[in-house]
């Protein structure tokens, strides 16, 4: 949805809006002094005014940016049968034309532009709510219209509305088309896109293969990529548009509503004008978009939904969420940063939010008591709303971005190399007869001239006639007032304009709503009105039933008498004109259109492809085509044209019919519903059969038409007519011919393409064989890898398993060799201490013999010292002398005896400090043994563990394919961690 604003020149409107009086908003707040507000908002602030007098004509349209509010209404509906039947009472009600106030709480009240009441009509609402705003569109302002509400509070019923009561936005689409009725000095282009908001999935309602658009933005704004644009001629192909595109739409049951909405849907009216005819100055192109949005309607957690419904529930609220905090934010001029990328609703809208256009939000509310609080809920939304500061202006654009003007200029060319064709075809040489002897050959040469002429001209009246279909179709995109009848832009016949009628009769083109179609028997009871007084429907129903069966049953009658105009054009001259622009806008008898057809000047009657048309008229025509003779055969061109295209719409409306009785079809299991939907189905047939009929009379007619036409001609109009058939036939063949080439042209496009694609699909197989010959050779040489690895891996297993039997064998070698140098150091240990007690015992004995010894050495020295002084010299007492005496006599055996003694003990002394450096030695080098031996041990138990690991580490890639591999290693680490158990057993 593209919208242009940013950067957009703005001018002054010359129209008629531009000089009424410059407020399309109420936010004064004085008048309303005794409505007091509650604590969270002062609503009167915003409406405490006089009501203000709302003329939809007076709303301005001014290109100079002025600040406007958002238009905010409520409006209410009336209590439902249901809610009747629950014994629901009045909670909140409309307080005069502006304020909203709480029937428990008088206290609480909302002031808004202007609150309509249960009994309000939607053409009312219109007109307060959304007739400037689309006024504005059509003089270059955006414009958007939403239905905001809690779901079942009649939004849908506001902006779509039924037959009986047709919604804002056909008669939006109404209203466009009688705008430029009004307005002669301007021309326009007209494209609508029908979106719908989807769980958060932007889906194309047009084009049913546009699912999850993309939202975009450039220098203009938002737009959504890829969406399908449809130019539009008139206000039933606008309607039929929606009817198709509701078609697609999410509608779903809920414990509110038999049909909700459960989809936010935005059809957007895209409206390009520029001047025409006197009053074309060159200038500035408007362009404007139209958003009419109806949103789904958020669900109170009341809702008890399940499922599907839950999770769209949930989508709703969030982005009706999003779209509150956006509103608030946008109020709150502190707040820097808007929310708008927080769901695509907003996204969207951000273009027509932040304030480039013209906003009307229509809020609608049910007044009952159970929802009360989803109520002032809406009611505090509608009242931040009303803060939001819009200053809308008109968008004009360049020419080039123009498709007006793309039309125009296109046009414009084509009309000049028709010029150029023509004064060509006049131009014929002429031969002078020079009398005399070449007259022969004179003759000869003007005759060669004549037949190069002759097919000369036949290709230019090809070429002439190319041209000109190409401009009537052209032409027939662009949409004018028929009320131009004194302007001179319309001088060739050629230019064939589309004319409209908008009388009430085409808003009957408003698609039957599916919740129409679904009885509900809730319809057939009464309805309250907001006053309490109670209105009984039935007979409105009833007459509903009857009167309303449906778009299509509406269609039969319709459709039969359009169609029947356009039988009875060969056959009833007499009968009323009827506009081809609007085969599927029945309008004959409306003397509105009547009126139009006579203002027009005989060009534009003549390219109303009046069938029926009144007989002087035809003859204008053919005196007009006698004149042009080359343009005659249009008239039947056209006719044919025009049955073809009621031919088509009779097919699609086929096609709606069949979809409709499909629809129907499954819906037929609920009893309740069976009887009605068979009458449906019944009179759907009907129709259908009746359509079939319809179809093949006018296959029938197309055909009478042109054999019709011959036999009436009298003889002088027979050349005519046959030249009329050589044009349609030169046209149809340089048509043909052009189309042949054209063919060619695609014919070789399309065998180089499919040469392409040959020669594409050969690489694309040899390629397909390399990568499944890489792919197995990769395969083989993968097997064959992994075998080896296998291999390799199970070799080294057996490897590992060996070493670690051998391992485990010197292990327990080494554990018995330890056992036994245990055994031995400890016997060792035990000859050491034994020997060290004998050592102890010897060393004092050697102690003693040395002590004995040394007394020896003395007893010894001092005998020596003491003999000869006994000889020479008496002793002083004879003891002495006795002992001297004995010591004489025997000196000599005590001490040799001594001295051997001596050298016993000091031998055995040696041998005994021998023996026990012999023992330290030996207690020594086995301490040394067990020692080594204990390392080596560790040194085993590490290097068993590094296997165990490695072993495990080698199991590990072929454990996950090998579950017996991974028993297997585990069992080995089993193992493991038993023998290191039984190592610290041990
Ligand atoms: N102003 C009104 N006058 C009479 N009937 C109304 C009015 N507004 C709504 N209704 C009826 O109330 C019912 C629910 O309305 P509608 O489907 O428009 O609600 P909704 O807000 O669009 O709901 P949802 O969000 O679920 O789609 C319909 O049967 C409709 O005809």
């Amino acid at each position: 949805m593209a919208s242009s604003h940013g950067g957009l020149k703005s001018r002054k409107s010359t129209s008629k809006y531009s000089n009424s009086p410059v407020s399309s908003t109420t936010s004064s707040s004085k008048h309303v002094p005794e409505v007091s507000v509650d604590n969270l908002s002062s609503p009167a602030s915003s409406g405490k005014s006089k009501p203000r007098n709302f003329q939809p004509e007076s709303f301005p349209v001014s290109s100079e940016r002025s600040k406007e509010n958002v238009t905010v209404t409520v409006r209410f509906r009336p209590l439902s049968p249901r809610e009747i039947r629950q014994g629901e009472e009045i909670a909140w009600y409309a307080d005069g034309e502006t304020i909203v106030r709480n029937e428990h709480t008088p206290a609480i009240a909302y002031a808004y532009d202007r609150v309509f009441g249960p009994t309000t009509t939607t053409r009312h609402v219109y007109d307060i709510a959304a007739h400037h705003v689309v006024g504005g569109a059509m003089e270059g302002v955006n414009g958007t219209i939403f239905a905001y509400g809690v779901t079942s509070s009649g939004k849908t019923h506001t902006m779509h509305g039924d037959q009986r009561s047709p919604g804002i936005i056909p008669l939006a689409v109404k209203d466009v088309f009688s705008i430029i009725q009004e307005t002669p000095s301007r021309e326009f282009l007209l494209r609508v896109s029908y979106l719908e908001i989807y769980n958060e999935v932007v889906n194309d309602l047009l084009n049913p293969a546009g699912q999850n658009l993309r939202i975009r933005e450039d220098s203009q704004g938002t737009f959504v990529e890829g969406v399908k644009e449809e130019v539009v001629l008139s206000p039933a192909h606008a309607l039929s548009l929606i009817a198709a595109g509701e078609e697609h739409r999410h509608v779903g049951s809920t414990n509110f509503n038999l049909l909700s909405s459960r989809s936010h849907t935005i059809f957007t009216l895209t409206i390009e004008s520029s001047p025409c005819g006197e009053y074309d100055d060159g200038g500035d192109v408007n362009l404007s978009q139209l958003n009419l949005i109806d949103l789904a309607g958020s669900e109170s957690s009341k809702a008890e939904t399940v499922g599907v419904r839950r999770k769209e529930g949930s989508y709703i609220n969030k982005s009706l969420l999003t779209l509150g905090t956006v509103i608030s934010k946008l109020t709150d001029f502190r707040a820097a940063h808007i929310p708008y990328r927080d769901s695509k609703l907003t996204r969207i809208l951000q273009s027509s939010l932040s304030g480039h256009g013209r906003v009307s939000l229509i809020c609608t509310v049910t007044p009952s008591s159970s929802n009360s609080e989803e109520t002032h809920n809406t009611l505090k939304f509608a009242h931040r709303a009303k803060h939001i500061e819009i200053q809308a202006a008109q968008n004009r654009i360049i020419d080039e971005k123009s498709l007006i003007k793309k039309y125009q200029n296109e046009i414009r060319l084509l009309k000049e190399e028709l010029e150029q064709l023509k004064s060509g075809i006049v131009v014929v040489p002429q031969f002078k007869d020079n009398g005399g002897d070449d007259i022969v050959l004179l003759k000869q040469k003007l005759e060669d001239g004549q037949m190069k002429l002759q097919s000369r001209l036949e290709q230019e009246e090809e070429a002439k006639a190319a041209l000109l279909s190409r401009i009537q179709r052209l032409t027939k995109l662009i949409l004018v007032s028929t009320k131009s009848s004194t302007s001179s832009r319309l001088p060739h016949r050629s230019t064939l304009r589309r004319r409209h009628s908008f009388g009430e009769e085409e808003l009957a083109y408003l698609p039957q709503r599916k919740r129409d179609l679904i009885l509900d028997d809730e319809n057939t009871e009464l309805y309250v009105s907001f006053d309490g007084s109670v209105e009984n429907n039935n007979d409105a129903l009833k007459e509903k039933k009857n009167k309303k069966p449906g778009l299509l049953n509406w269609l039969k009658p319709r459709r039969h008498h359009s169609i029947s105009g356009a039988l009875t054009s060969t056959s009833d001259k007499s009968s009323g004109a009827k506009s081809i622009s609007t085969p599927s806008t029945p309008q004959a008898d409306n003397p509105t259109e009547s009126r139009h057809s006579h203002s027009l000047p005989t060009e534009c009657r003549s390219a109303e492809f009046s069938l029926g048309g009144p007989q002087d008229q035809e003859l204008n025509d053919d005196t007009f085509l006698q004149q042009e003779s080359p343009l005659t055969s249009l008239k039947t061109i056209d006719q044919i044209d025009l049955l073809k295209e009621q031919q088509k719409i009779l097919s699609e409306e086929m096609a709606i019919q069949l979809s409709a009785l499909k629809r129907l079809s499954p819906g037929a299991s609920r009893d309740s519903e069976r009887e009605f939907i068979n009458v449906e189905i019944a009179r759907l047939n009907e129709q259908i059969k009746l359509k079939n009929d319809q179809i093949k009379q006018l296959e029938d007619n197309i055909s009478s038409s042109v054999v019709s036409s011959c036999h009436k001609i009298d003889e002088d109009e027979h050349t005519r007519s046959v030249s009329e058939l050589e044009a349609q036939l030169s046209e149809k063949s340089f048509e043909l011919e052009v189309k042949a080439g054209d063919n060619r042209v695609l014919q070789e496009q399309l065998n180089q393409k499919i040469d392409e694609c040959k020669g594409l699909q050969d690489a694309i197989n040899s390629l397909k064989q390399q990568l499944s010959d890489a792919r197995s050779e990769f395969d083989a040489e993968k097997d064959a890898k992994i075998m080896l690895l296998r291999q390799s891996q199970a070799h080294e297993i057996e490897k590992l398993k060996e070493k670690v039997t051998e391992l485990t064998e010197s292990n327990t070698q080494l554990e018995a060799r330890n056992n036994k140098l245990a055994e031995e150091s400890s016997y060792a240990k035990g000859l050491a201490s034994a020997a060290a007690v004998e050592l102890k015992a010897l060393s004092e004995e050697v102690a003693k013999l040395m002590n004995h010894n040394e007394k020896l050495s003395a007893e010894l020295a001092s005998h020596k010292n003491n003999s000869p002084s006994n000889h020479r010299r008496p002793t002083k007492n004879g003891r002495k002398d006795n002992n001297s005496h004995f010591r004489q006599k025997e000196p000599s055996p005590t001490q040799s005896e001594l001295k051997r003694e001596l050298a016993i003990s000091r031998e055995k002394e040696m041998a005994y400090e021998a023996m026990l450096s012999e023992k330290e030695q030996i207690e020594f080098d086995l301490q040394k043994t067990v020692e080594e031996s204990k390392q080596r041990e560790a040194y085993l138990e590490n290097e068993l563990a590094n296997m165990w690991v490695l072993i495990a580490k080698l199991k590990k890639p072929q454990g996950n394919n090998n579950n017996t591999d991974v028993s297997e290693s585990s069992h080995r680490v089993d193992g493991f961690e038993n023998y290191g158990q039984t190592k610290d057993f041990v």
